[in-house]
């Protein structure tokens, strides 16, 4: 049977963790919003507020609208107080290790019909699923980046996922008002299996010196009209997110062509992560990014 959903947790609250938890009071469910640190989910407050002052100011939602989602959000710093929820998304790190430890306690603290869902860019929701006491009521729910914006959402059924738990999160997705692709489970499923491998491409490009980073960013946004040049997406995506992604197709699909591009690990081991860290193919410190290659 299909869940009511009326209560949603969100696990992460960084730039997607608290976009979803956004877009979800917007929607009009109760959001839990749980993160390792007070001071993250401080500053993740702080971000959706100014993120629906703006829309406000746009007259894409009323003051009304706003207030009555900044009333439906509470923050949370431990996973016992998701115990309540009827959907948990968890949306931290691209890390597999980090991602099955959290769905351990997660599970343990869930009432038994809740569903628990993942934003994972790329890893197996199947294997996913299978770290969890509950793989048919686990699916993925991929949302866009930037969540408030993006008229996306993937989901991603694993090989267990039952139709009551896909009828319902459709139902949830639709009422947030955002489009669903179906993807099946395939390393970084629809979206960044196309995308990823062209932010890759775009690095190896300014690796071999075909161009720097601004001839390469203008090109695209000017030659291919792509709203943001791979290197500016790729630092606002977060280049840990993107070698992830890439290590998930390199080792999920074997095939050379996937190949992290040395230069994204480099930035990745320097900890210049893109605009999180203000580091990355621009360096953001300043009044202008300015490239830093
Ligand atoms: C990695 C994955 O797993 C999957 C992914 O998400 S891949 C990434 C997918 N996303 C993209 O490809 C984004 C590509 N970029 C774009 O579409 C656009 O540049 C953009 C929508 C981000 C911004 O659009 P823009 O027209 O250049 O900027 P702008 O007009 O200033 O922004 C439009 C509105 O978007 C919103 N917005 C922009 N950045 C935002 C952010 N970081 N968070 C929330 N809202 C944001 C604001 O409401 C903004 O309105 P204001 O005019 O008040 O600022
Ligand atoms: N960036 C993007 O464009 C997109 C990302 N995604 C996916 O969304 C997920 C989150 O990415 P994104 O928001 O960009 O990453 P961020 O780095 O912005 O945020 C991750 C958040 O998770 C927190 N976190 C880490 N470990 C835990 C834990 N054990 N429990 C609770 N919170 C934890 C981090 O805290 P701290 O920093 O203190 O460790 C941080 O606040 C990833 O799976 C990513 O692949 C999906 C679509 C698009």
């Amino acid at each position: 049977m299909a869940v009511m959903i009326k209560k949603v947790g969100v696990i992460g609250s960084g730039q997607m963790g608290n976009g979803i938890a956004h877009v979800a009071a917007l929607g009009g469910f109760d959001v839990v919003l749980n993160d390792v640190s007070a001071d993250r989910l401080k500053s993740a407050m702080a971000t959706i507020t100014g993120n629906l002052t703006r829309q406000v100011s746009k007259k894409l939602i009323t003051e009304d609208a706003k207030k009555s989602a900044l009333e439906r959000i509470s923050l949370v710093d431990t996973l016992e107080e998701l115990g309540s929820c009827d959907l948990v998304i968890e949306s931290a790190v691209e890390k597999e290790e980090t991602k099955r430890k959290i769905f351990q306690d997660l599970c343990a603290v869930l009432k038994p019909e809740t569903i628990v869902a993942s934003n994972t860019s790329s890893i197996s929701i199947t294997r996913l699923a299978a770290s969890t006491d509950r793989p048919e009521k686990f699916i993925g729910i991929h949302f866009m980046n930037p969540v408030p914006v993006m008229e996306l959402v993937e989901l991603i059924r694993g090989i267990a996922t039952d139709d009551a738990t896909f009828d319902s999160s459709k139902e949830f997705v639709s009422k947030l008002g955002k489009q669903i692709a179906v993807s099946e489970d395939f390393p970084a499923f629809i979206v960044n299996r196309i995308l990823l491998p062209m932010i890759n491409e775009a690095i190896y490009t300014l690796y071999e010196g075909v161009g720097n980073v601004e001839a390469i960013d203008m090109a695209m946004k000017l030659g291919a009209h792509h709203p943001m040049g791979p290197l500016e997406l790729a630092d606002f995506i977060g280049l840990d997110t993107c070698l992830s992604i890439m290590q998930v197709l390199h080792e999920g699909l074997a095939d050379s062509k996937y190949r992290p591009c040395p230069l994204l690990v480099k930035y990745v081991e320097a900890g210049w992560l893109g605009r999180k860290t203000q580091r990355g193919f621009y360096d953001y410190r300043g009044e202008k990014p300015v490239p830093t290659r």
